[in-house]
């Protein structure tokens, strides 16, 4: 046994968990929503772990491509027929759970079933359609997918070039796909598994065309599995990431289907080819909301993983002797690892608080919708792009940060970093690339500094400081002065600012070219505006949350959130130097912030993340495990290896030896 593990864990682990000044039971609580929900999760990770069915054979890392498609098919099968063991209604809290401690991160060929195709059927179609297809979807006994984006066309829906032309002698659609580049690509689950699709096409009636709507289509054969006629389909090949899904590519020819195969909740066409029009143009664009909605907790769940990795083997890796002869000492006590690891730590609680509000207000606008109220579209729409744009980017960035944080072993893939980067930086690219999510965040924003120039202004409480008159300098004294309002104020000056800096220069640039030249020419400023917009409202969230924590959690929690908001401002100084706002003293004041904050948190760290009520089934990553004992489960780890099955391998015999030993007879 190595001299760094005491009772099972290792030395330094168990030092670290003893200076807890809290209580993790109820931190974890207070974090994932309550007592009654952390219970759940622990039932839910009781029954995964004692179901051997969800048992991968060896790390998924050492499996070929066919073997983890295989492997995940094997047990999102076995999961899906165990949803009686959680709250199915509970997507976003126990569905998503479930399906991480199972699955990983590798995904699984339902993923799509589950996240777009039924919350399309529920959100999309008419009464009759919601009694024929949700059943069998619920079920399993289809199984579908999302097609919208093609190889030509992803982000600009209006040119979608797969057409579904409706003939009203015979009723039905005609799907047909004119071009190579009108080819369906990216679906999940598309390639091999799915025998149904929701396939995004332009609608084409009465000689018009009527935009991209969306259809029901039967892929596969049933009972065969086959190909349908007219239908040509496969997979995409391997991914940077998510390589147990079988993401697919798809083309029609001439391929009919019934006119009720068009969702008609929304938008219909009659028996005759009459098309009625939707009461909102983006209606049909719900599901992509919802996807919009639930990444963010899924991003803050990764980037909280990556920041509990790297806490933790920070916490048991001794590197540096900086007393020479008093030994080497925790790499966590650098404050340079510290800087490194624990902005990353905060910024996955701002996420994850964020997630909920977003939740909460999707669940408004379900409920609204039913009422045929649209009213809170255009917001949730604007809020859920902009969120999944910024936290996504910044989880890409924060991961890769604990990665290095890790030297190398954090290159290793034993450290779980390359399997949770490649989940989740897919995140900044589907469900509309982050750029262009925050062009769409910003004509938002560009309509409430009309709002607030004209005077008229009655604008939604998110955006209510762009309409306020704010102070012309911080009023920020000392840090230890410096209240939540005032970190509040000092970023809705930098917001407000560069809305109307953008704004100001679009329509500037709307004087001498055309209105799409200047909307180009100022989309820089745009994003940044939009990117301010979301931060503001990260770092709000996190503090009203924080403020509202039990005393004993608030004393800890208060320095994650104020380092949060505190590296935001200083890692963007220029933009508070600016014009006299802030003046370099107060930065200096603020920099000192940020590293109070890390001395504060340093001592509760590892209390911290394991207050995200990681299992190790979750995590998956050597460098994580709870108990510290990195070295020897890598060296455990690595005998997974193929390379490791002989002591010679073939390759040897074949290449290596040969050129040895002809250089040896040539000495
Ligand atoms: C019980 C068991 C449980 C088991 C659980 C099992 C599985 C779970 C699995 C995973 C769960 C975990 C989390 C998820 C993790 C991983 C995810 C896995 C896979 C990922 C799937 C990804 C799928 C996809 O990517 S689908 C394709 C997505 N594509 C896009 O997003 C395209 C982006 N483009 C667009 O959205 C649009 O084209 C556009 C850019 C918005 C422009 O649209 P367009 O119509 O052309 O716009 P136009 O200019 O005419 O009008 C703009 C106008 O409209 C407003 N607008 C636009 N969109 C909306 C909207 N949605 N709502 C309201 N308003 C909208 C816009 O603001 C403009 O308004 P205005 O003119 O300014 O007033
Ligand atoms: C892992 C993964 C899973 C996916 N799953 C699915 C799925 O299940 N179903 C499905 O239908 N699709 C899926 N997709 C596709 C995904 O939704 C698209 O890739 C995404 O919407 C971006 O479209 P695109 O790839 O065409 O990029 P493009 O739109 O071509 O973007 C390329 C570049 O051009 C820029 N750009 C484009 N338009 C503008 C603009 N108007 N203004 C400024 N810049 C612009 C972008 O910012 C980007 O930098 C998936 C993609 C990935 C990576």
């Amino acid at each position: 046994m190595s001299r760094w593990i005491q009772n099972g864990d290792n030395v330094d682990i168990t030092k670290e968990r003893k200076n807890a000044t809290f209580n993790t039971e109820r931190m974890s609580a207070w974090i994932h929503g309550g007592d009654e929900v952390l219970k759940r999760r622990r039932e839910i990770l009781d029954y995964v772990k004692s179901n051997p069915d969800f048992k991968d054979p060896i790390p998924v890392e050492f499996l070929s491509r066919e073997e983890r498609v295989s492997n995940g098919t094997r047990k999102i099968v076995k999961m899906t027929d165990n949803t009686d063991q959680i709250d199915g209604a509970d997507f976003f809290g126990e569905g998503m759970y479930f399906q991480s401690l199972v699955m990983g991160r590798d995904l699984h060929p339902l993923s799509l079933h589950y996240i777009m195709f039924l919350p399309t059927l529920q959100g999309q179609t008419d009464d009759e359609q919601l009694d024929e297809w949700l059943p069998k979807a619920i079920a399993r006994s289809i199984v579908g997918t999302y097609a919208q984006t093609e190889l030509g066309h992803g982000t600009n829906l209006s040119k979608l070039e797969t057409t579904a032309t409706y003939d009203p002698s015979t009723q039905e659609f005609v799907l047909h796909s004119p071009t190579i580049t009108a080819a369906k690509w990216w679906p999940g689950g598309l390639g091999k598994s799915s025998n149904h699709a929701i396939v995004v096409a332009q609608l084409y009636t009465k000689g018009q065309c009527k935009g991209p709507h969306p259809f029901i289509v039967q892929l596969r054969d049933l009972e065969t599995h086959k190909p349908m006629k007219g239908v040509r389909l496969g997979d995409i090949g391997p991914k940077l990431g998510i390589n147990g899904s079988d993401n697919g590519f798809l083309l029609f020819d001439k391929y009919r289907i019934p006119r009720k195969a068009m969702l008609m909740r929304y938008s219909k066409v009659q028996p005759d080819g009459t098309y009625i029009a939707p009461a909102h143009s983006k209606l049909g664009y719900g599901t992509m909301v919802f996807v919009r909605s639930i990444m963010i907790k899924d991003q803050a769940t990764q980037l909280g993983a990556a920041a509990t990795i790297a806490t933790r083997y920070s916490a048991v890796r001794r590197q540096g002797e900086p007393v020479v002869g008093n030994g080497e000492i925790q790499i966590l006590d650098y404050q340079t690892q510290q800087y490194r690891v624990f902005p990353q730590l905060a910024r996955a609680f701002a996420f994850l608080f964020a997630a909920y509000e977003i939740r909460d207000l999707y669940l408004r606008l379900t409920e609204e919708l039913t009422h045929g109220n649209t009213e809170l579209l255009p917001e949730i729409h604007a809020l859920s792009s902009g969120l999944k744009s910024v936290v996504s980017w910044d989880t890409a960035q924060g991961i890769e940060q604990c990665r290095l944080s890790c030297g190398g072993h954090g290159y290793s893939q034993a450290s779980a970093f390359p399997e949770i980067y490649g989940y989740a930086v897919g995140g900044c690219t589907y469900e509309g690339e982050n750029l262009v999510m925050l062009l769409q965040v910003a004509r938002y924003l560009v309509k409430a500094a009309e709002e607030t120039r004209k005077g008229t202004s009655n604008l939604a409480e998110i955006c209510g400081y762009i309409s306020k008159t704010g102070r012309r300098t911080s009023s920020l004294t000392s840090i230890a002065n410096y209240t939540t309002d005032q970190i509040i104020e000092d970023l809705e000056h930098v917001a407000r600012k560069q809305v109307f800096h953008a704004y100001d220069k679009l329509k500037k640039a709307q004087q001498h070219v055309k209105p799409e030249d200047a909307w180009n020419q100022s989309s820089v400023e745009l994003a940044k505006a939009s990117r301010w917009h979301v931060r503001l409202y990260l770092v709000k969230t996190f503090l009203k949350k924080v403020d509202k924590a039990p005393e004993d959690l608030k004393k800890v929690m208060i320095h994650v959130a104020r380092l949060y908001a505190f590296d935001i401002i200083s890692s963007s100084s220029g933009n508070f130097l600016e014009e006299g706002y802030m003046r370099p003293d107060q930065i200096t004041e603020i920099k000192e912030g940020v590293y109070e904050c890390l001395a504060k948190i340093r001592p509760v760290a590892v209390s911290l993340v394991d207050s995200w009520d990681y299992d190790d089934l979750e995590l998956k990553s050597v460098l994580g495990k709870r108990d510290g004992n990195v070295y020897e489960a890598l060296l455990q780890w690595a005998q997974n290896s193929q390379l490791n099955k002989s002591d010679v391998i073939p390759t040897f015999e074949k290449y290596l030896g040969p050129m040895m030993k002809d250089a040896r007879s040539k000495l």
